[in-house]
């Protein structure tokens, strides 16, 4: 809650910081996936060189159809990136809450960013340099393990260091997270269309995320500049003192006068409990187990929704091709209607819940509401998918992919900013940074649990 001493965020800087800073730290996951045809490409041209041109047994062709080369995808590339991206992102951001005691937080942000920024140039690198199939796999995988690690510790220091500033600032945040995809898929438009050989288009586009990184770093090094920060952060220094303890009252008061009269009462045992907890105690403790029982409806809303969406995307979703033959719009169609259509309906998604926050937090059926989407999963396992083995095309038409994708990345965003703002409001002022914590952590579970689902979907197609 603001009063009016409090230093104003001039210039809307501290707002603009964690824009950026949200778009830092999905740079990683998001140029790697944009980048599949890549990968693929290159993972299929080694595999051609090394076992001897037109090898039966590799079914390979170098022919380029939909900007993607049509070989076997013996490497599971797919299933395999999404996995290993996410898997280290659930480790290492429960490994974050049991450092973030020893780690001085500066020293784990910027030291993430440091690395971030080291692996991006390390893949420029490799653009350039030739190396057998296996070898350019294991090597990517582990560059794909290592980034989204850092990536996860850099996730979970700044959503712990954003719950000190007011919700406004880590919806922005959550809304830069979303223009990292938007982003990513820019660029492989733009290097795409510079009409460059691959390998050159390739660097281009992988320098982008070095420079993207670059200016996040300096941002974060900037907000210790900013007045409206440093107030935000050495308030958090005087939690417990009495100016908190008035601060949480007449905080809860003026939420229960929003809240009519059910929010009244509810204020008044919120009051109560804060009071008890208060007492005779330098720093209020929190119980993992009680904020959880408050937020157990968003959590799991969270994990359904990113279950849901990673079992398909980009695994599934990066197949599809387009039904015409036409070269320009083939080479374009996956990275603009699977990559931009979903980035930028997702960050659509997640703007909206900075006007509308419906269903509000006491609706039990959001986890329900939100599992609805599974019916996204057949639907995308029908579009035109050339590599498969027991289903056939239902969804021919180009357009039915399009309509898809739109809804399906429209509710994406939404369904994940929603628990994310809602989770907040379930709690007491000093429960929020570890309610900042438990959903991080749910968001990584969701995350993964869709990683591992997506190896099941593609084995069915
Ligand atoms: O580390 C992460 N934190 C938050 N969201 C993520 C992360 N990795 C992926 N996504 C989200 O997964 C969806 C598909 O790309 C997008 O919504 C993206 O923001």
């Amino acid at each position: 809650m603001s009063r009016k001493n409090d230093p104003q965020d001039k210039f809307h800087a501290v707002t603009i910081i964690c824009l950026i800073l949200g778009l830092g730290t999905l740079l990683p996951w998001n140029f790697f996936i944009t980048a599949i045809p890549y990968f693929q490409q290159r993972l299929c041209s080694e595999t051609h060189k090394l076992s001897g041109n037109h090898s039966e047994n590799s079914e390979l062709s170098d022919s380029s159809n939909n900007g993607t080369t049509k070989c076997r995808d013996d490497f599971n590339f797919n299933n395999w990136m999404t996995l290993l991206a996410q898997l280290p992102l659930l480790l290492c951001t429960l490994l974050n809450s049991f450092i973030y005691r020893w780690i001085p937080e500066k020293v784990r942000i910027a030291g993430s960013m440091l690395a971030i920024l080291s692996l991006f140039i390390f893949t420029a690198i490799l653009v350039k340099v030739e190396m057998d199939a296996q070898s350019f796999f294991d090597l990517t995988m582990a560059t794909i393990w290592f980034i989204n690690a850092f990536c996860a510790i850099l996730q979970g220091s700044l959503f712990g260091l954003l719950t000190l500033f007011p919700q406004h600032y880590s919806s922005m945040f959550l809304s830069g997270q979303g223009m990292a995809g938007t982003f990513a898929a820019l660029a492989m438009l733009l290097s795409m269309s510079s009409g460059a050989d691959p390998r050159t288009t390739a660097l281009g586009y992988f320098i982008t995320p070095c420079v993207g990184t670059f200016i996040s770093i300096t941002c974060y090094f900037l907000l210790y500049h900013v007045d409206f920060a440093n107030y935000h952060f050495s308030k958090s220094n005087t939690n417990s003192s009495k100016t908190y303890e008035l601060e949480t009252k007449t905080e809860l008061l003026h939420q229960g006068e929003e809240n009519g009269d059910a929010g009244q009462k509810k204020a008044v045992l919120l009051l109560k409990e804060a009071e008890a907890g208060s007492v005779g105690e330098e720093k209020q403790s929190v119980s993992l187990w009680t904020v959880l029982k408050k937020i157990w409806v968003m959590a799991l809303t969270i994990v359904i929704t990113f279950g849901v969406t990673l079992s398909v995307f980009p695994a599934i979703t990066a197949k599809v091709v387009s039904r015409y033959d036409h070269e320009g719009w083939c080479k374009f169609f996956n990275p603009v209607c699977c990559f931009l259509i979903f980035n930028i309906m997702d960050w659509i998604g997640r703007s909206i819940t900075s006007k509308i926050l419906w269903p509000g937090p006491d609706c039990k059926y959001l986890p329900l509401l939100t599992a609805s989407r599974f019916i996204f999963v057949p639907l995308f396992m029908l579009c035109n998918i050339p590599e498969r083995t027991y289903l056939s095309t239902f969804f021919l038409n180009d357009v039915w992919f399009i309509i898809f994708m739109i809804f399906f990345s429209l509710s994406n965003g939404y369904f994940v900013s929603l628990p994310m703002c809602l989770a907040p409001k379930k709690v007491l002022p000093h429960e929020s940074e570890t309610t900042g914590a438990l959903m991080t952590f749910f968001l990584a579970l969701g995350l993964s649990v869709g990683a591992g689902l997506s190896f099941g979907f593609k084995a069915l197609l």
